[in-house]
């Protein structure tokens, strides 16, 4: 088994679900009306932003103390809510818990009083702000705050029942929807599209929250999040906002690129924080650091975090935490939603206590007087790196930040940042499938269905990744489109009251899966292939009737084997040349996503390790600088002693033959010098979990040595090339 890592580092940082129950602890147990702003001290009044632009209408206040309970504006509210409401577009940087959200609530508030003002509008026809957001689990959080403030507010999500799917179908048709969210992948769904073409009075605002997503430069890039500039010419939005912690400029310049945004609709507040401590130190070793990290916590006290990368990790350090007398706990995305929320509370409640975590700690943690966030591991960029430090000394007081490295947590690093990329030989055996012959008989407009679970498989290419290249077919190509992927199994368990209801509907659907179905013990299976090329009813009304029963409790239903259905745009490549041509641009932009990745981690390494001040460094990877551009901080590790951290020395190695035979005997396929070179180093895949070899000695043998080192020798004895 590879090592457990949290889902959201392996999935560009936005998926756990665990994170967003956090957040929903974290704003329970800090009310909002009483939630102090971190970083209002630390802006002088006198730079404070002005409550009111002159622009700004008196809508956009009322909605405020009206809607919110708020006194005022803060950071650049006022600014990017004005220009909304002038019918501008925007991009909003503000730092974690700065108030991005009210950006598009409040002007989704407002229509309806503007339109009554400039009378344009007739009643209903005020249009929806669709919020496109990532967190199903955060959604829901947003949706219910808006609620209980009597805000007309709903998700679009996997969740819902279909009663309540057509509740909020109704509701839109009677305009009586302010605000909808939806997640990222809705906008593969063709239903869905067409609906919002089409919504009663429009959209009239697209808010797009964790706007980062949709750069290829940053840190935490999403597939699907490169669809949401397409859709929001498709929908005909009438303008866009779109929201995040962390950008730097080149990511920033992308997003407003994607929506056509110019410079003025940028509002992006200062990140600095005057009482965080940026410090560092190194080692040869880990087992160096562990006396550093043990005299830091107890030198000096007060809630703390520890940071690292593996789940394993988390549980080690707490225990050795707690053998040096520290009230020391494990948090991960592994563990039951019912011992996180216990464990969060009790962090919340105490002063003391000292939190090993992988990064599915700390969203929404809004725990005033955090003293210590220690990175015990290699962040993966700059910008989670300064999310995480964001948590540590809200409430203005001087606190901590440490970065402990050594030479074998690079190791780590590298394993993640070339765990994503596939062999040529991969993605040219995975585009030969896709336009076999029997899809260069399918007309323009025709569909193609595949199994991305069994592609990944089938040509060891991990599930991201190939989402990846199905986006770049879909948008850098245009090859193809994604439609509404769809369930090919459907199998139920009946009820009691099963056989007495089919026999008194006599529906046509009805009739079709009783014939269709195959009763055994415990689940019946529902062959709807068959039912739809035998029968003159549809696949939707044949669905359609088992999610009626399933909702009646007529049944349990149980759908399954998804498949990613795509549209056939233009014409396919079919000679071996032309799908060469696709297999290099695909894999080249696979090949500039890892060395980003690697360059990220040197640009990580780079803060600590370059001769000048963190502070200073970290602002301006922002675009930012310090108050008045001063030179240094005076309280980061380089200003403190002006001596560079030296990253700790990867001791040379001699090219270990007996191991590299030793991987040859174990392998015998000949076919992907990658696949060898990742055994070699200890990196999982597809392939390596079917060969059972991620537990054998075999996987890392080679860690310690450099992994093009290891691709080049693996290549001379394969017939292919990497
Ligand atoms: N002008 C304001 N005055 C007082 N409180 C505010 C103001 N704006 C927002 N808040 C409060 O700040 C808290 C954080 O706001 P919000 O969740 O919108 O932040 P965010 O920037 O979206 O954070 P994240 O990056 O975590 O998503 C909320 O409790 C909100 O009510």
């Amino acid at each position: 088994m590879p090592p457990a890592v949290d889902k959201d580092e392996e999935d560009f940082g936005f998926d756990s679900a665990d994170e967003a129950e956090l957040l929903a602890l974290a704003d329970e147990n800090a009310p909002t009306a009483k939630r102090k702003l971190p970083f209002e001290s630390d802006i002088p009044p006198s730079k404070r932003p002005a409550i009111n632009p002159p622009s700004l209408p008196s809508s956009a206040t009322n909605a405020l103390t009206r809607n919110f309970g708020l006194k005022a504006f803060r950071l650049k509210q006022a600014e990017a809510i004005s220009r909304v409401l002038d019918g501008g577009s925007a991009v909003v940087i503000f730092p974690t818990g700065g108030g991005k959200s009210l950006c598009y609530q409040i002007p989704a508030l407002c229509f309806e009083e503007e339109d009554k003002l400039s009378n344009t509008r007739s009643k209903g026809e005020h249009g929806v702000t669709l919020v496109v957001s990532p967190l199903i689990a955060l959604m829901k959080d947003q949706v219910d705050a808006l609620v209980k403030r009597g805000i007309r507010a709903a998700a679009m999500d996997s969740s819902k029942s279909r009663e309540e799917y057509l509740k909020i179908c109704e509701d839109l048709r009677n305009g009586d929807i302010k605000l909808l969210y939806c997640s990222p992948e809705k906008l593969n769904n063709c239903n869905f599209v067409e609906q919002m073409k089409s919504v009663r009075g429009g959209i009239r605002l697209l808010a797009v929250d964790e706007a980062h997503c949709i750069s290829q430069w940053g840190h935490a890039f999403r597939p699907d999040y490169l669809k949401v500039s397409r859709f929001a010419r498709e929908i005909q939005a009438e303008r866009v906002i779109c929201l995040t912690a962390t950008a730097t400029e080149k990511v920033a310049k992308d997003i407003r690129d994607a929506f056509n945004i110019d410079e003025a609709g940028l509002f992006r507040t200062s990140m600095y924080r005057p009482n965080l401590r940026l410090l560092a130190e190194s080692a040869n070793t880990k087992q160096d650091l562990y006396p550093k990290l043990f005299a830091l916590l107890r030198s000096n006290p007060g809630p703390s975090i520890v940071y690292v990368t593996l789940q394993k990790q988390t549980e080690q350090l707490a225990s050795d935490l707690r053998d040096q007398g520290l009230n020391a706990r494990a948090f991960h995305a592994g563990m039951s939603p019912f011992e996180k929320t216990l464990l969060q509370d009790d962090f919340m409640k105490n002063d003391d206590m000292v939190i090993c975590a992988t990064i599915a700690f700390g969203m929404g943690i809004d725990k005033p007087n955090i003293r210590n966030v220690v990175h015990f591991n290699i962040p993966s960029s700059l910008e989670s790196y300064s999310q995480e430090i964001g948590r540590a000394g809200r409430d203005g007081k001087t606190s901590n930040c440490m970065f402990f490295i050594c030479a074998e947590d690079l190791h780590l690093r590298e394993i993640f940042a070339r765990g994503d990329l596939p062999s040529r030989n991969s993605i040219r055996g995975l585009l030969q499938e896709v336009f076999h012959s029997g899809t260069w008989k399918l007309p323009i407009g025709g569909e193609l269905r595949v199994s991305q679970y069994t592609q990944g498989k089938d040509h060891d290419i991990r599930p991201t990744t190939l989402k990846n290249v199905y986006v770049q077919l879909e948008l850098t190509h245009g090859i193809i489109r994604a439609m509404t992927p769809i369930y090919t199994k459907y199998q139920f368990k009946p009820s009691a009251s099963y056989a007495k209801y089919l026999s008194s509907d006599n529906s046509p659907a009805a009739r079709v899966l009783e014939k269709f179905s195959k009763h055994a013990k415990i689940w019946t299976q529902v062959d709807l292939e068959s039912a739809t090329k035998h029968s003159g009813v549809s696949r939707a009304q044949l669905v359609a009737k088992l999610n009626d029963w399933n909702e009646e409790n007529i049944l349990e239903l149980k759908p399954g084997g998804v498949e990613d259905v795509y549209k056939v745009i233009k014409e396919v490549p079919k000679t071996a040349d032309e799908i060469e041509g696709l297999t290099d641009a695909i894999h080249s932009k696979l090949q500039i996503r890892e060395q980003e990745d690697l360059e990220r981690t040197e640009k990580m390494l780079g803060l600590i390790t370059k001769p000048a001040c963190f502070s200073k460094s970290l602002a301006q990877h922002f675009g930012d600088d310090l108050p008045g551009n001063k030179k240094e901080c005076s309280h980061c590790t380089w200003c403190l002693t002006h001596q560079a951290l030296v990253r700790g020395a990867t001791p040379g190695v001699r090219f270990n033959y007996p191991a590299f035979k030793a991987i040859l005997d174990q392998v015998p396929d000949r076919d992907d010098p990658r696949l060898l070179a990742r055994i070699a180093f200890g990196i999982s895949s597809p392939r390596v979990t079917q060969l059972k070899l991620s537990k054998h000695s075999v996987f890392g043998s080679m860690d310690n040595h450099d992994f093009m080192t290891l691709l080049r020798a693996f290549t001379k004895v394969c017939k292919t090339d990497d």
